[in-house]
């Protein structure tokens, strides 16, 4: 099913300031659900307001620089030592972690699924996690995982943290309700949502059953891409960046606590719930984004810029301007590139891309991916536009045409990307992929210079 986007972002405009969020990226935030619950002026008071427990969650070592220290201060109903702690394994269900690299004999190839149908049974965000490529070693911290998320349940007395790296999910269809440590994130399709690694949460259905594509990166957290150039604004604009206000549960009852851990799952019990937070401050915390405020830049002239022109978000690696993951979208906007073919060029690449299509069309394949599947075109593997796209864009008047109601997207990381048993066995997978070049005949002809 096609799902169009509910407002663009020109829709917004008028619609105020949604006192739920925070607003900035990365920013310093401070917010308290109690009135005087968050201590002024130091972090450890002797003993903190209303009987909290005061307590740090660092994202990043303490001694890192400046621009990449994470931490937050929570300030908290119980402390977290006494959320459960007696820990045992569990099913994982189809939650996969790198290294991964023994579950799918395929050759190597360019693939690309149909959107699998959502699943009857209920799955909550736990169960529903289906891996679908792994990439480098999370005990390295370094690579990421892609997965498919169908939910067709909310958690219920159940929560879960993860130890392994940060949630980027993708909603591509209904709505989902995070509540967090450090409150509460709604989002639906065209919107993204960041959990980082160890913070606790739950996810609720907030309407039907919901589908999102998930990226779980291993390494250092999301940031934004520097725009060197490009100036102050454009692409994410950091304002646009939404941190939710402390929202906390006084809630006693026997529920679990989940952690996914070295590519593992435990589950603890816990007698009340983790998310009673009543005040945090800092820079380490969940956030959301509306894709449809990414303001584009591109080709006004001529050319087809590279897609790292489109990124949201990047993870860095170790090596500067290698990353271990860009989060790129391929937006509505206008084409207006003249003597130009516009699509993506043919190319091979270092990185390995994963695709996904939120809604709409993408212009390098108008056939065959659809709202809900995915492609994956991994390191070196030489792709670029169907024979459709490609007959079109070599032919059509160089007239200005918009591209509308289209969200692709893609994780794209310096890792290559291993199938799990689940990608490689589904049904969706699409034998048939590489046929969509068929159509791209030999028109060279040593006798003839002018273009065809
Ligand atoms: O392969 C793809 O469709 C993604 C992509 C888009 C683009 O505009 C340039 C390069 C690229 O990898
Ligand atoms: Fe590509």
């Amino acid at each position: 099913m096609t799902v169009q986007p509910k407002i663009d972002a020109g829709a917004r405009t008028g619609a105020g300031i949604d006192p739920r969020y925070m607003s900035g990226f990365g920013n310093s935030f401070e917010t308290e659900a109690l009135p005087g619950a968050l201590p002024i002026g130091r972090n450890s008071p002797q003993k903190a307001a209303y009987g909290l427990y005061a307590e740090q969650l660092s994202g990043s070592p303490f001694t890192a620089p400046r621009s990449t220290n994470e931490r937050s201060w929570l300030y908290r109903i119980r402390p977290s030592v006494k959320h459960g702690g007696r820990w045992s394994k569990c099913d994982r269900g189809l939650i996969r972690t790198a290294p991964c690299r023994d579950e799918a004999d395929l050759p190597i190839g360019q693939m690309r699924w149909d959107p699998i149908p959502l699943p009857a049974e209920p799955l909550t965000f736990i169960t529903g996690l289906h891996t679908v490529t792994t990439a480098g070693d999370a005990d390295t911290q370094a690579g990421m995982a892609a997965h498919l998320l169908f939910v067709t349940a909310s958690m219920e007395r159940e929560y879960l943290f993860n130890a392994d790296g940060e949630y980027l999910v993708v909603a591509q269809e209904g709505a989902l309700r995070f509540a967090t440590e450090f409150g509460v994130i709604e989002i639906g399709p065209g919107e993204i949502c960041v959990i980082p690694r160890g913070v606790v949460f739950r996810v609720e259905l907030s309407g039907g059953p919901a589908r999102a594509y998930v990226c779980e990166n291993y390494g250092g957290g999301f940031t934004l891409p520097d725009r060197g150039p490009i100036g102050a604004n454009c692409l994410a604009n950091p304002r646009d960046f939404l941190t939710p206000i402390a929202a906390y549960e006084d809630i006693e009852e026997p529920s679990t606590l989940y952690a996914k851990w070295g590519g593992e799952l435990f589950s603890t019990p816990i007698g009340q719930s983790p998310l009673d937070v009543v005040a945090w401050h800092g820079n380490y915390a969940p956030y959301k984004y509306d894709l449809r405020h990414y303001s584009p830049v591109g080709a006004i002239s001529f050319d087809h810029p590279d897609p790292s022109i489109f990124t949201v978000l990047t993870a860095p690696s170790e090596t500067p301007g290698t990353a271990n993951i860009d989060f790129v979208i391929f937006p509505e906007r206008w084409a207006v590139a003249e003597n130009t073919f516009r699509p993506p060029w043919y190319h091979r690449n270092i990185m390995s891309e994963f695709m996904g299509l939120i809604y709409g069309v993408y212009d390098a394949k108008p056939e065959g991916f659809t709202p809900g599947g995915f492609s994956l075109h991994n390191m070196m593997l030489p792709h670029g536009p169907d024979a459709t796209a490609f007959e079109h864009a070599s032919t059509s008047e160089q007239k200005p045409v918009k591209l509308t109601g289209t969200l692709a997207f893609m994780f794209e990381t310096r890792f290559p990307q291993r199938l799990t048993g689940y990608a490689a066995r589904s049904s969706q997978f699409q034998p048939d992929y590489t046929a969509c070049w068929d159509g791209l005949k030999k028109r060279f002809d040593p006798n003839r210079r002018e273009a065809w």
